[in-house]
C-alpha cells in the first residue's frame, strides 16, 4: 500500500478537477484565507532555502540611516513580487509580506485595477507596511529575482495588452523567476502558451500536478517543478478525479509496483518470456543490435531475431544468447518474409516486438504479424506500414494486445484525422488509444501513454540527450522483453508499458550524469539499463 506523499505525487489534474477539489475543501469548512495562508507559507519557507536572504532585520529596524543604507549592502536579497487579479496574486502578496518580515527587501508590481476581493486586502496591508507597489514592470529590474502570481490555474484566455507586454519585456532580463503553481500564461490542461508566458526558472506547483505542466510545450518554461504538498485530503482527490479518465505520473513507486518481475525458483527460460523481434535491413543493421540489446536488459527469458539473411553473422557476433532466425531478403535488402525454424510458429512467442529498422519493402511481414494472435509492439517502420494499411480499421480487427509507440510525426502519420498531439498531447494519445484499442506510447521529452480505457500516464522525468539517433530501438527492445515476461504474469499492459518508459529514461538520466549529455548514446544507453535498477536507492525498494 503506497503512502499518502506517493498516491498524491502521482495524481495530474485540470484545471476543472482542481478547482472542483478545491471546492469541496471549502465547502467541508476550510476558510479559504487560511488556505492562503498555509499555502504560501509553505512557499515562502521554499524560497527562504532556495535564495536565502542574509538581510539582517535587526539592521531595518535600527532605524532609518541603517534603513536607507540597507539597499547598497551586498548581502541584502531584493525579490520583486508580480501580483495578478486574482488568486494566485494573493498567494504572492502573502509572500510577499512573509518575505518582508524575514528582512528581504520586497517590491511589488501590480497594474490590474480590479483584484478579488481577499487579494485586495493583502495588497492593502502590504501597502500599510510600507512595501513599494508600482504599475510599471520597469521598476523591478534591479531585483535579485521574482516571484510569479500573476496568474495560476484560473487564467482563462489569451493574454494581450500591458501585461504581455510586461511578461515580454521581464522575460529579457534573464532573472530567476518562482512561478506560482504555473508560469503565468500558460494553460493549465495543455500547457499550451496563450499568447505569452513567463519563462520560470522554478515552478511551484500548488497542491496537485497540474497537467500543462507535463507537456512538452511547456517545459522551456517550467524550469525545476516542485509540488508544495497542502494536505489536500485524499478522499477529495479520489471523488473528484474518479477511477476512469485519469492523467497519472510515472514515479518510482508505480514502476517498483511491476519490477522486479517476479520469477519463482523452480521456472526454465521459456516460462520467463520468449521475444520475437522482427527487425533491420541491409540498410539499417544496427536498429536491430540495439533493439536487442535494449530487450537483452529486460531479463527476458529466450529471445528470437528475426532479421534479412545477411545480417544474421553480425547480429550472432553481437547477442551470442539469442536465437537469431535469418530471413529471406527482398531486391532492397528488407525482410521479404518470416522464415522460422522447424516446429515453430508464432504461437511459440510470449510477444513479438516489430519495426525498428524494417523499411517499407518489409511489408509482408508486419501484415502478418498484425494478423496473428499474438501481443505485438509495432514500432517505426511497422508504424508506417500499419498508417498504409489504414490504422483504426486494421487495429480494430485485432483482438490481442497491440502496444504502438510512435513519436510525433509517426503518430500524425497514424492518425491523421485526430486531434494534433502538438497541441495537446494527452488529448491525442486517449483518442488514438480508445480508437485504436492499442495501448499507445506517445514519445517525446515528457512520454505520454494511454490505455483503451483512457488512463493516461506521463513520464515526468528524463533528459534530451536521448533525443538521438537509435534511443527509441532500445525502448522498444526493453518494452518487448518487458512484455514477454509480462504475459506469463498478471501484470496490465499500460503498467509494462509505464514501467518501460520509465526505466528507459532513468537510464539517460544517468548515464547523461556520469558521462554529460553528449554522452549518451543509444548504445551506451542500453549499459545504463542495468545500472539503473542497481542504484542503492532504486536496488533496496526491489
Ligand atoms: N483559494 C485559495 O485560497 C487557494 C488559492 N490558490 C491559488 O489560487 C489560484 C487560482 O486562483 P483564481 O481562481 O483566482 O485564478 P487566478 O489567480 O489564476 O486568475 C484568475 C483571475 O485572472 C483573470 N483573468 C483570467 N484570464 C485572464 C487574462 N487572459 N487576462 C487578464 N485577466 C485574466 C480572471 O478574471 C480572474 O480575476 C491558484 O492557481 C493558486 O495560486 C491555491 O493554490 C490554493 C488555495
Ligand atoms: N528532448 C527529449 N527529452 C527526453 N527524451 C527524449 C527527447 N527527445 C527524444 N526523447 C526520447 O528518445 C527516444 C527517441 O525515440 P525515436 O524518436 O523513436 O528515435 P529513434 O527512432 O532514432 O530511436 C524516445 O524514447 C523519446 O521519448
Ligand atoms: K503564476
Amino acid at each position: 500500500m503506497q503512502n499518502r506523499q506517493e498516491q498524491i505525487s502521482q495524481v495530474v489534474v485540470t484545471s476543472e478537477q482542481m478547482r472542483d477539489i478545491e471546492e469541496r475543501i471549502f465547502a467541508a469548512g476550510m476558510p479559504v484565507a487560511a488556505l492562503m495562508e498555509k499555502v504560501a507559507g509553505l512557499i515562502a519557507h521554499r524560497i527562504h532555502e532556495i535564495y536565502p536572504n542574509f538581510g539582517q532585520k535587526q539592521e531595518k529596524d535600527a532605524g532609518k540611516e541603517l534603513f536607507a543604507s540597507w539597499r547598497v549592502s551586498p548581502i541584502t536579497t531584493r525579490v520583486g513580487i508580480l501580483v495578478g487579479p486574482g488568486h494566485n496574486g494573493g498567494d504572492a502578496l502573502v509572500v510577499a509580506r512573509e518575505l518582508y518580515f524575514r528582512g528581504y527587501e520586497v517590491w511589488i508590481y501590480c497594474a490590474f485595477s480590479k483584484l478579488k476581493e481577499l487579494t485586495a486586502q493583502h495588497l492593502q496591508y502590504a501597502q500599510s507596511l510600507g512595501i513599494p507597489c508600482y504599475q510599471e514592470i520597469s521598476q523591478l529590474q534591479d531585483c535579485d529575482f521574482l516571484i510569479d502570481g500573476l496568474f495560476g490555474f484560473g487564467l482563462e484566455r489569451m493574454l494581450t495588452d500591458f501585461i504581455a507586454a510586461a511578461i515580454d519585456r521581464l522575460n529579457e532580463w534573464n532573472k530567476p523567476i518562482i512561478s506560482i503553481d504555473l508560469p503565468s500564461g500558460l494553460h493549465t490542461d495543455t500547457g499550451e502558451v496563450l499568447g505569452t508566458a513567463i519563462r520560470a526558472t522554478h515552478t511551484f506547483c500548488l497542491g496537485l500536478w497540474k497537467s500543462g505542466l507535463l507537456q512538452d510545450q511547456a517545459l522551456e518554461y517550467v524550469g525545476k517543478a516542485e509540488l508544495i504538498d497542502f494536505d489536500i485530503p485524499l478522499a477529495d482527490v479520489q471523488a473528484v478525479v474518479g477511477d476512469t479518465s485519469k492523467i497519472k505520473r510515472i514515479t518510482p513507486a508505480t514502476v517498483l509496483s511491476t519490477l522486479p518481475l517476479p520469477r519463482p525458483q523452480v521456472t526454465h527460460k521459456y516460462k520467463e518470456g520468449h521475444l520475437l523481434m522482427i527487425c533491420g535491413s541491409r540498410r539499417y543493421a544496427g536498429g536491430a543490435i540495439l533493439t536487442a540489446l535494449g530487450a537483452r536488459a529486460s531479463g527476458v527469458g529466450m529471445l528470437s531475431i528475426a532479421v534479412p539473411e545477411s545480417l544474421k553473422p553480425i547480429l550472432v557476433s553481437h547477442l551470442p544468447e539469442a536465437l537469431i532466425v535469418g530471413c529471406p531478403e527482398t531486391q532492397t535488402g528488407a525482410i521479404a518474409q518470416l522464415q522460422l525454424p522447424e516446429k515453430t510458429d508464432l504461437s511459440s512467442f510470449h510477444a513479438i516486438a516489430c519495426g525498428p529498422g524494417l523499411t517499407k519493402d518489409a511489408t509482408a511481414i508486419v501484415q502478418e504479424v498484425i494478423a496473428s494472435d499474438r501481443p505485438l509492439i509495432l514500432d517505426a517502420d511497422a508504424l508506417n506500414i500499419l498508417a498504409q494499411m489504414g490504422t483504426i480499421a486494421t487495429l480494430q480487427k485485432r483482438q490481442a494486445t497491440t502496444v504502438l509507440t510512435p513519436h510525433t510525426g509517426e503518430f500524425q502519420r497514424l492518425f491523421p484525422d485526430m486531434p494534433d498531439p502538438k497541441h495537446d498531447r494527452v488529448l491525442a494519445v486517449r483518442e488514438a488509444a480508445a480508437q485504436t484499442r492499442a495501448v499507445v506510447l506517445l514519445k517525446g521529452a515528457r512520454t505520454a501513454i494511454a490505455s483503451p480505457q483512457g488512463l493516461v500516464w506521463i513520464n515526468p522525468e528524463s533528459t534530451p540527450a536521448l533525443a538521438r539517433g537509435g534511443s527509441g530501438d532500445v525502448l522498444t527492445g526493453l518494452l518487448g522483453g518487458l512484455l514477454a515476461q509480462a504475459a506469463t504474469k498478471q501484470i496490465a499492459v499500460e503498467d509494462i508499458v509505464a514501467t518501460a518508459a520509465w526505466w528507459h529514461s532513468q537510464a539517460g538520466i544517468l548515464a547523461a550524469q556520469e558521462r554529460t549529455e553528449l554522452g549518451v548514446d543509444a548504445f551506451t544507453l542500453t549499459q545504463y539499463l542495468m545500472k539503473v535498477l542497481s542504484k542503492p536507492k532504486v536496488k533496496s525498494l526491489l
